[in-house]
């Protein structure tokens, strides 16, 4: 059984039966905001990795228990997809629809990602090598017929204004999946997301996958760091989250100054705020950490130049963490 969700930005529905395994559970990925601050991720490497819009996905186009779908993406190089469909999810994100041939399905299980290129290469950095960026899409693995994406915009970004330049009919290059991890349910008592802007998305790909699976006993906590209200990408997922799993999930949204009609928290996190938030560093719990350099850098350190976890260092080492209780996506 599978679910079917409808994903607006304003309201995000969906219908959740009855799940077998991990494989069989769906994730959303989102990506968004913050950061015009800051800006820039832990990419696989350096210059090759590191208004809402209804994104439904019909039963019939879930996979079928009848039958294996075919894999649209391979690992093991970039495959030009097509541009179906963009729309503008708010001031500076669009969620953007790829074709996958025939029936086929990307096949990105949690905690997976794709790395994007320009599929004409004209995207290329001061090494002349081409642009590549990671992302996680929103669609879920056994989604039929196509992969969509939330990408946020950065003007003075190297890759995102060419993803933003797409239209209809145009292409891009795409290789993966590329999982980080394979989930196992209930390894950890409690996991810890401190995820800023665009970041999310890995995060929420994970989570939803936790949320999604009754047998799945792990309480998560997400710490989600923005600019301003305005570029908090998914926040009507988590709330819903939130609302469906009050004893399971919690989630603070945080802006970086204080705004007309906010309520949440305001400001950097800090030590003592994620003492207060996090689960303790021990062996019954992870801390997942993804968001542009400068909060990677404050919170864990960033991963190194060629995407291994690198160091850790910032809030979280002094909290105590030990590298085996945190990971950098
Ligand atoms: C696992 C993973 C999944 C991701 N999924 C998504 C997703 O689904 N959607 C999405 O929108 N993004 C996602 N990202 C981020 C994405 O990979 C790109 O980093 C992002 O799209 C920006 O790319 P760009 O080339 O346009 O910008 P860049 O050229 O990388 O720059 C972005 C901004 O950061 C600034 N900047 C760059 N480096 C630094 C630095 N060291 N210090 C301070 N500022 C800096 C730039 O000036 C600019 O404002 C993901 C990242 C990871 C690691």
């Amino acid at each position: 059984m599978f679910a079917a969700r409808s994903f607006t930005k304003a309201t995000r529905q969906y219908s959740t039966g009855p799940q077998g395994g991990q494989s069989k559970q769906f994730y959303i990925g989102a990506a968004g905001a913050l950061a015009a601050l800051v800006g820039g991720y832990s990419y696989l490497n350096k210059d090759s990795p590191s208004g809402p819009l209804p994104m439904s996905t019909p039963k019939s186009d879930r996979i079928g228990a009848l039958q294996t779908p075919q894999i649209a993406l391979t690992k093991d190089g970039f495959t030009n997809l097509t541009l179906k469909n963009v729309k503008k999810y708010n001031h500076d994100s669009s969620i953007f629809e790829f074709d996958l041939p025939g029936s086929s399905v990307s096949g990105l299980e949690p905690a997976g990602l794709v790395v994007c290129k320009a599929a004409d290469d004209s995207v290329t950095g001061d090494n002349g090598k081409p642009v590549m960026r990671p992302y996680t899409p929103i669609s879920t693995a056994d989604k039929r017929g196509s992969i969509d994406f939330l990408i946020k915009k950065y003007d003075d970004g190297k890759f995102t204004p060419h993803v933003h330049g797409l239209k209809p009919g145009d292409q891009l290059a795409i290789k993966g999946p590329i999982q980080k991890f394979k989930w196992v349910p209930n390894t950890y008592e409690k996991v810890g997301f401190v995820l800023g802007g665009s970041g999310v998305t890995p995060g929420l790909q994970l989570i939803e996958t936790i949320l999604n699976n009754p047998a799945d006993k792990t309480k998560v906590t997400l710490l989600f760091s923005n600019k301003t209200p305005e570029d908090i990408l998914l926040k009507e997922v988590f709330d819903d989250f939130k609302k469906k799993h009050s004893d399971q999930f919690d989630v603070i949204y945080s802006i970086d100054q204080p705004a007309k009609g906010w309520n949440g928290h305001v400001g950097y996190f800090n030590g003592e705020f994620l003492k207060q938030h996090l689960p303790a560093p021990d062996s019954n719990s992870k801390t997942y950490v993804c968001g542009p350099p400068p909060m990677m850098k404050a919170i864990s350190g960033g991963k190194t130049s060629k995407g291994a976890q690198g160091e850790l260092t910032g809030v979280l080492k002094d909290m105590g963490y030990k590298e085996d209780q945190v990971f950098k996506f």
